[in-house]
């Protein structure tokens, strides 16, 4: 077999055609690929020509890189909605003001479903609809919700998903409902909801496809491929990620070992992984040297999708974070909201989680991390129509003017 499932505290391997979030040792699983046989040159052709696809499953941004991801997986099992194909943009008044030598966005925003979590739940759900399952579940704060109740709706399957009663975007959870999957509102965080489901999940039946399903990291590693792919496989010195979970810099971090391994880029870039200040433990642990995180009980930020305290995904991050000399940082709400609206007015967009990269990189080249000599790629992670709670909250200080119909009235305000 070319992949298997691996524990990565006791080693223990079982087969990627089983259905696991944790070990019997409580450990973390993923995935081992053996890419023996394959060479990445060709791969290089293979990934260019499916470019030209249109409508078979490797016109999706994920499965064009099939033999990297699931190569296993039977075609005819696949769902997709042609995710990934994310614009990959430059903002020349935002690069000029920062003063830095160049400058991109990539915009996962961009997917079906309108945020990163499309490029893996569609490995997930491929996956457990191939295993059989047909209840699917996962604890979110809207994004991946939406997102799994897209795909299950797709696959003809039932999707069960847990968020907070109360501070996440309102937008999302219409979404995920209106996909029709069944929404159980609960008092509490996404930390909450993926402590319930690790433990009682596979008792209910559900197939749970948060994050610390490491089928969701296979698909998310395409991100980075289709970058690469963008760029002519020459990346910036920086890629700039927002962190929650830590599911997409686990995955970025994964992503760029492989391409590392096969020979597909020469070199590999520093990764600065930004956290919202009210929601980042994970920054906190690695600023003070701890070597164990310690949860935020009250994660809190505007930044709504960020509102995560115990980050399952942390021993993974850290790993990457020394594999590619990656440095962290926190960002005031303030900071997020700021670098929103620059995206926004370059006709970009984004919500505020996503802002959190601009921010950071902001932060980071004050402080003199990142030099202005050097290259950088925010990844902007989710839709400006996701989370519109603070748009409302401007349009109403800043009001949108109401006139006649006038010739003289509208030339006031040309
Ligand atoms: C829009 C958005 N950006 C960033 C994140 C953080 O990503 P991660 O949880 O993988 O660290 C999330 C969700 O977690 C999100 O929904
Ligand atoms: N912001 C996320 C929370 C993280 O979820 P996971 O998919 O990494 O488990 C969301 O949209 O729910």
């Amino acid at each position: 077999m070319r992949m298997k499932m691996v524990c990565a505290d006791c080693g223990y391997e079982r087969s990627w055609m089983e259905y696991a979030i944790k070990c019997t040792c409580g450990g973390r699983l993923e995935i081992k690929q053996d890419f023996g046989g394959l060479d990445g040159e060709k791969l290089k052709a293979l990934f260019q020509k499916r470019l030209a696809e249109r409508v078979s499953v490797y016109a999706s941004g994920v499965w064009r890189y099939k033999e990297l991801i699931l190569p296993e997986l039977p075609e005819e099992n696949i769902i997709t909605k042609y995710e990934g194909n994310n614009g990959l943009y430059t903002s020349e008044r935002i690069r000029r003001s920062m003063g830095i030598r160049n400058l991109y966005f990539k915009a996962l925003s961009e997917n079906p479903s309108g945020s990163f979590k499309d490029n893996g739940m569609t490995a997930a759900v491929s996956h457990g609809r191939y295993l059989g399952y047909s209840r699917f579940a996962c604890s979110s704060t809207g994004n991946t919700s939406s997102s799994l109740a897209m795909y299950a709706a797709m696959g003809g399957a039932s999707a069960y998903v847990f968020v907070p009663e109360s501070g996440i975007s309102m937008n999302k959870v219409l979404q995920t409902w209106a996909y029709g999957a069944q929404v159980i509102r609960f008092d509490g965080t996404y930390d909450d909801g993926i402590s319930f489901l690790e433990r009682k999940g596979k008792e209910l039946g559900l197939y749970v496809c948060n994050s610390v399903n490491p089928l969701r990291i296979e698909g998310q590693k395409s991100i980075i491929y289709e970058t690469a792919q963008y760029l002519n496989w020459e990346l910036p010195d920086w890629i700039v990620i927002p962190g929650g979970a830590l599911s997409n810099v686990s995955a970025l971090g994964k992503g760029l070992e492989d391409l590392k391994q096969l020979g597909m880029i020469a070199k590999l870039p520093r990764i600065a992984l930004v956290q919202a200040e009210g929601a980042s433990p994970f920054h906190r642990m690695m600023a003070e040297g701890k070597d164990r995180l310690i949860p935020e009980p009250h994660p809190d930020t505007t930044a709504s999708a960020l509102k995560i305290g115990n980050p399952p995904s942390w021993p993974i991050a850290r790993r990457v974070l020394q594999l590619c000399q990656g440095v962290t940082c926190s960002v005031t709400d303030e900071e997020i909201l700021e670098s929103k609206r620059r995206i926004d007015q370059a006709g970009i967009g984004c919500e505020p989680a996503s802002a959190a990269s601009l921010a950071g990189l902001n932060k980071l080249m004050r402080e003199g991390t990142i030099d202005k000599e050097e290259t950088a790629l925010c990844m902007l992670t989710g839709n400006l129509l996701k989370d519109t709670d603070i748009l409302r909250a401007q349009i109403t200080e800043t009001a949108i003017m109401t006139s006649p119909l006038t010739v003289e009235a509208v030339q006031r305000v040309l």
